[in-house]
């Protein structure tokens, strides 16, 4: 999917294909419903970033992560597109968006203008940034792009996934220095025994609290018919296990839509 720039009113003319020092690597930038976790439902401004360290095989965000494609905006820029919008709430994703040092900037910029940020991450990098909350998704084992699995190949990602989607330490600072929430994504029962034992490690790491309630189960899916086959499931799960429940309000609203 290119950027995204027949949204009104939103400004990127300088997308020239080159980088320059700062710059950031944007896929797409539109306003929409948060679709998931706590915030669901809230009108929010999405900017996602290209690139990603890790290569779910369910990804949604193909063309991020297996396939990146985007174009390079200057922070003033990126600014001023979610500036035409008229929304207090600025979703930063990707990608992995905390891979990119301008992340910072743009969260600072943010923060000094009074918007609500969320950052949703994989979890795996640690930012020196105000986030208002961390959406943090760390990534299982049956998100690994084994030959099987691989949509693009046949494995070539699997063990450099393996080796980096975990790392109990980066959750318990995540979870020390932001308001957290921690938001799996559940393909079937056999996910809640790694579930189970996270939850355990991040609680004896981190010296902040960590609820029942801050731990999210959402079903995968990237269509609306992928759903309808996880997302029962999914909720007798969390009634199960005392965990919070999450839609994927934006798939049940507009399928796989792009910009939504
Ligand atoms: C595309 S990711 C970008 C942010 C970051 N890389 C991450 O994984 O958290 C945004 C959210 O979509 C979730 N996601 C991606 N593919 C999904 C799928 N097929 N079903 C359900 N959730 C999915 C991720 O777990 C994450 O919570
Ligand atoms: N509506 C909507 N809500 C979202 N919440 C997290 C998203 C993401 O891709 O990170 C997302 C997204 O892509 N769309
Ligand atoms: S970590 Fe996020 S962006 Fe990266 S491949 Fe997994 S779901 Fe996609
Ligand atoms: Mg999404």
């Amino acid at each position: 999917m290119p950027v995204a720039n027949d949204a009104p009113g939103v400004d990127i003319e300088r997308a020239d294909g080159d980088a320059e020092a700062g710059d950031l690597p944007i896929n797409e930038l539109f306003q929409s419903l948060q679709g998931e976790g706590r915030l669901a439902g809230v009108p929010s401004v999405f900017v996602r970033t290209s690139g990603c360290n890790l290569r779910c095989w369910f990804c949604d965000s193909y063309h991020t992560s297996w396939e990146p494609t985007h174009d390079w905006f200057g922070v003033d820029d990126v600014l001023a597109a979610i500036e035409e919008y008229d929304a207090d709430h600025v979703v930063l994703t990707g990608g992995e968006p905390l891979i990119h040092d301008s992340s910072e900037a743009l969260l600072e910029r943010l923060a000094d203008r009074g918007y609500h940020t969320t950052v949703e991450t994989n979890g795996t990098v640690v930012p020196d940034a105000p986030i208002d909350l961390a959406s943090v998704s760390p990534k299982l084992a049956s998100s690994t792009p084994t030959a099987e699995r691989d949509p693009d190949g046949d494995g070539e990602w699997a063990d450099r996934h393996e080796e980096r989607r975990l790392d109990v330490s980066t959750l318990a600072e995540l979870v020390e220095r932001y308001d957290t929430q921690l938001k799996f994504v559940v393909t079937g029962r056999e996910d809640m025994a790694e579930i189970e034992g996270l939850i355990e490690r991040v609680r004896d790491a981190a010296s902040a609290r960590v609820r029942d309630d801050d731990v999210l189960l959402m079903p995968e899916g990237q269509t609306r018919e992928q759903l309808e086959a996880t997302r029962e499931m999914v909720a007798d799960l969390a009634l199960e296990y005392g965990y919070r429940y999450t839609p994927r309000l934006h798939v049940d609203l507009w399928n796989d839509a792009p910009g939504t």
